[in-house]
């Protein structure tokens, strides 16, 4: 009887491992997988892009892994991204099941979290109508205020780092909430903050079983003690997103809170599920936004070499008696070329975001499974040495008058917000590199090192000390005077803003 019941087991095992590597060689390559757990003795848990660039390299742009069944497709070249994420949306516009993340920390709330389904086409058509890039384009008073209120801060206080936090922060709250951000010591900044350290935690791959195996979610609270951590984490984060929301009805004037309360097509939405929404788009430009900028600096203190090229073209198109302004921006391609290289040189996300397939599709001969991770490897592509020379160095030669494709993601994940944010980015570059010598503290140069970044989700520098040297007095007084006859009052601009979206033919809900 024993050898029978051994023999049957070791026959189903023998075909499953049959099965398992007539499927793998259809599969794009990737490293050895053990039987059983694949991968998964191998998936890193921080800064999971190293190890994936590594595989990459040794296995080419499109590399398959399995952790725990789950098939993990790595794509490493810009091309293929297009080819699958762009070209082939309506099959890898699904995102993958994340059970800490998503369903118990978010409780299903996280828009860029949510499966690509009916449900989710709702909340976006909710935000199109403040993010399309019509409406986008009237925020230009909200991000002239706050990045004259950044160079004010410059010259004010050594802490560049915070300050840039700060500018992020006030330019979202404004339109989010209509509060400005003065100090960003606020409590809203500090909780959220404490907000999205946990949400980076919930997120890391390999740290939570219950990601590996959800059915483990069905057991009673007493042995899944991570219901617990989960339930305080989005009992914080929905009291902050609630807190906010009420707040932002009793402001005076029109902010987005508002406007996505009183959208009369949207009522069948709960107020938790509203609240969300703000918060999410709120949060969502706070982090890559302040990164984004963050990693600028640190491009300016580690290759200081192509500034005197971009201090020359703002001199030459704006003088030295005004800053830049946005229409100025047509007119300097070397600054946009400084901003793409921003996003190549370092991107705030490293890993990219993933991407899920919502059915099998096949490609340059190999099998994508339904239900497949697609990470679009943002770090390989952008160090990739076939096509950049010199990858580490940055050189924004390499993109006048050329863009990248990705740097927002792709397809009908794209990030919504990217029109909003290309704006704050623009016009705060432009603006610190006509006003300043941008310089490290010790007037060395920096060499940057993995290890001066945290290795979450956004990969945020650590903090560097640079010197912000006003270019001369006239700059510094400039300024001053700039922020001085500004309009602070957060009402008054976003009832500007209004008016021009009304003007290019939005409707308001509220
Ligand atoms: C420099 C700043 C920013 C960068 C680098 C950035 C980058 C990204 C990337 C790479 C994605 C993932 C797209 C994909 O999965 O293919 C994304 C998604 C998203 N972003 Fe941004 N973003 C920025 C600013 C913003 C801002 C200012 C907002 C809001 C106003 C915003 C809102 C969102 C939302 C809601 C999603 C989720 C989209 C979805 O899955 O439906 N982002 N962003």
């Amino acid at each position: 009887m024993v050898s029978v019941a051994a023999l049957l087991v070791a026959g189903t095992l023998f075909v499953y491992l049959v099965l398992q590597r007539r499927r793998r060689s259809k599969l794009p390559p990737g490293p050895p997988a053990l039987p059983l757990i694949g991968n998964l003795h191998q998936a890193p848990t921080e800064a999971v892009w190293l190890t994936f660039q590594e595989w990459v390299k040794q296995y080419g742009n499109l590399v398959s892994v399995n952790f725990g069944g789950t098939t993990i497709i790595i794509i490493g070249d810009y091309d293929t991204a297009k080819d699958l994420l762009d070209k082939r949306a309506n099959i890898y516009s699904g995102r993958p099941r994340m059970v800490m993340l998503q369903e118990l920390v978010c409780k299903n709330n996280h828009i860029a979290f949510k499966p690509f389904d009916e449900e989710y086409l709702q909340h976006q058509r909710l935000e199109a109508s403040v993010l399309s890039p019509r409406a986008s384009a009237c925020y230009t008073p909200i991000q002239d205020l706050e990045s004259k209120q950044l160079l004010k801060d410059m010259l004010d206080s050594s802490n560049c780092f915070h300050n840039i936090e700060r500018y992020a922060a006030s330019l979202a709250y404004s339109m989010s909430y209509g509060m400005r951000i003065l100090t960003g010591d606020e409590w809203q900044i500090r909780k959220s903050q404490a907000c999205i350290a946990n949400f980076e935690i919930a997120g890391q791959v390999g740290v939570w079983i219950v990601d590996a195996l959800p059915w483990l979610n069905y057991l009673p609270a007493p042995l899944a003690p991570w219901k617990k951590t989960a339930a305080t984490w989005f009992q914080m984060w929905d009291s902050l997103h609630q807190t906010n929301l009420r707040d932002a009805q009793k402001r005076e004037g029109w902010n987005w809170a508002k406007d996505f309360v009183a959208a009369k097509e949207f009522q069948s939405m709960t107020e938790e599920q509203i609240a969300w929404d703000v918060g999410i788009l709120c949060d969502a430009g706070v982090e890559t936004l302040s990164t984004t900028l963050q990693i600028f600096i640190l491009a300016c203190v580690a290759h200081p070499e192509w500034i005197p090229r971009a201090q020359k073209e703002l001199d030459e198109v704006i003088g030295r008696d005004r800053l830049p302004e946005f229409d100025d921006m047509r007119n300097l391609p070397y600054i946009q070329a400084v901003v793409e290289e921003n996003f190549r040189w370092r991107h705030a996300l490293p890993l990219g975001t993933p991407h899920a397939t919502t059915r099998a599709d096949h490609y340059k001969g190999y099998l994508i499974p339904e239900g497949s991770i697609i990470i679009p490897l943002f770090n390989a592509m952008r160090k990739d040495d076939h096509i950049f020379d010199a990858p580490s160095v940055f050189r924004p030669e390499r993109w006048l008058g050329k863009s990248q494709s990705g740097s927002f993601g792709y397809g009908r994940r794209i990030c919504t917000g990217r029109h909003i944010a290309r704006n704050s980015l623009n016009i705060a570059v432009a603006r610190l590199l006509w006003a300043f010598d941008i310089r490290a503290q010790d007037g060395r140069e920096l060499v940057v090192e993995e290890s001066m970044f945290t290795t979450g989700f956004v990969s945020v520098p650590k903090n560097v000390e640079a010197t912000f040297a006003p270019r001369s007095e006239s700059r510094a007084r400039v300024i001053q005077d700039a922020l001085g006859a500004a309009e602070k009052d957060v009402t008054q601009l976003l009832s500007s803003v209004r008016e021009k979206q009304v003007a290019a033919g939005i409707k308001p809900w509220a």
